[in-house]
């Protein structure tokens, strides 16, 4: 975690997260605004995908579009236009000069070749929870460019590495509309307030605990997952924690963060390299993560460490409050040495 530049106030809950941002930026002598005003527009379009995700089910915005993305998933209406909202809110802001998105096979240039950015999203995360009304989301991270600004941006702007990134978070929609994130030096969660159009500062500075007696991980993939995950679920089970699991990584992610708790999400057989991207999903909840006291890691490292080599890159995922995840790596290191 960095440490800010001193700042002599500390707002209060009930800021809006346009004066926050403001607030913020003066905390730095050389800040031009780029990323106060990338923020904006990433808020921008979270604002309309709530309505959109609000009213899904008046406007025939449920159900597939008969595509599939290149995870060869069936894409959702939601999918679609969550992508098409935040690709069309980050390129009319022009501080974006390039994106990759969970929908989109490659790099996505927004013409805008002077922005000092670039973007790595997940427009819609929790698809298969669309249709039925259950808790959704958006990640993103952000990257300031290593091309020269001004140059065609290229793939090596997205292949930095988890550290590198400059902010990250998420939008959660779910009973309330909640927009979380960080610049890397504290998480800030901001309540949704569509009678006044605004986002709200409603959590400041989260922290996790350092335990928890939550875990969320699919159970039906119980059988292909490996010894060590399974001698930690028994131990979850026999502690009689509690299994939660919304199958939305942002809502599981997030009730964990507040509570203290562990998501997982193991190779399977399905998915032998796991499931989760790691640009657009992993590296920014281990960013966000890491800020707030929690762990993100793989079964052999920690999850900003991972050296990206693809876009669409996946990882298997383990993240939560640091003694939880402390216990799984132990079992792990337990299976190790057995063997
Ligand atoms: O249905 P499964 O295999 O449990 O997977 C659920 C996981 O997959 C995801 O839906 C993947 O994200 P997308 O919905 O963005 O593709 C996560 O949100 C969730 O945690
Ligand atoms: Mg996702
Ligand atoms: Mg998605």
């Amino acid at each position: 975690m960095k440490t800010a530049p001193a700042h002599p106030e500390v707002l209060p809950v009930g800021t809006t997260l346009d004066r926050y941002i403001m607030h913020r930026q003066h905390a730095f002598a050389f800040a031009t605004g780029e990323l106060s005003q990338l923020l904006r527009d990433i808020a921008l379009a979270g604002k309309i995908v709530h309505r959109e995700v609000n009213r899904a089910g008046l406007i025939d915005l449920t159900g597939e579009v008969g595509l599939q993305n290149v995870q060869g998933e069936a894409q959702q209406k939601l999918d679609v236009i969550a992508d098409v909202r935040f690709r069309r809110a980050l390129t009319n802001g022009k501080e974006v000069c390039a994106l990759i998105s969970e929908e989109e096979e490659g790099i996505l240039f927004t013409g805008h070749n002077n922005g000092k950015y670039v973007v790595a999203i997940d427009p819609l995360d929790g698809s298969s929870n669309i249709d039925v009304d259950v808790s959704i989301g958006t990640i993103f991270s952000i990257y300031r460019r290593i091309t020269p600004v001004g140059s065609e941006p290229s793939v090596e702007d997205f292949m930095q590495g988890g550290h590198e990134q400059v902010a990250a978070g998420y939008i959660l929609y779910g009973s309330s509309t909640m927009l979380v994130y960080t610049t890397g030096y504290s998480v800030n969660g901001f309540t949704y307030d569509a009678s006044l159009g605004e986002f709200i500062l409603s959590h400041p500075d989260i922290k996790s605990p350092k335990n928890g007696t939550i875990y969320s991980c699919n159970d039906g993939n119980l059988d292909s997952y490996d010894e060590a995950v399974k001698k930690y679920l028994t131990v979850c089970r026999q502690r009689q924690y509690s299994a939660r699991y919304i199958g939305s990584l942002v809502a599981d992610f997030h009730r964990n963060l507040l509570k203290g708790g562990i998501y997982l999400y193991p190779p399977t057989s399905k998915n032998p390299d796991g499931k989760l991207r790691l640009l657009y999903e992993c590296y920014p909840l281990a960013f966000l993560a890491g800020v707030t006291g929690c762990l993100a890691v793989n079964e052999q490292e920690a999850i900003l460490n991972i050296k990206p080599v693809s876009l669409h890159q996946r990882t298997p995922f383990y993240i939560g409050a640091p003694k939880m995840v402390d216990e799984l790596l132990e079992c792990y290191k337990n299976e190790k040495r057995a063997h």
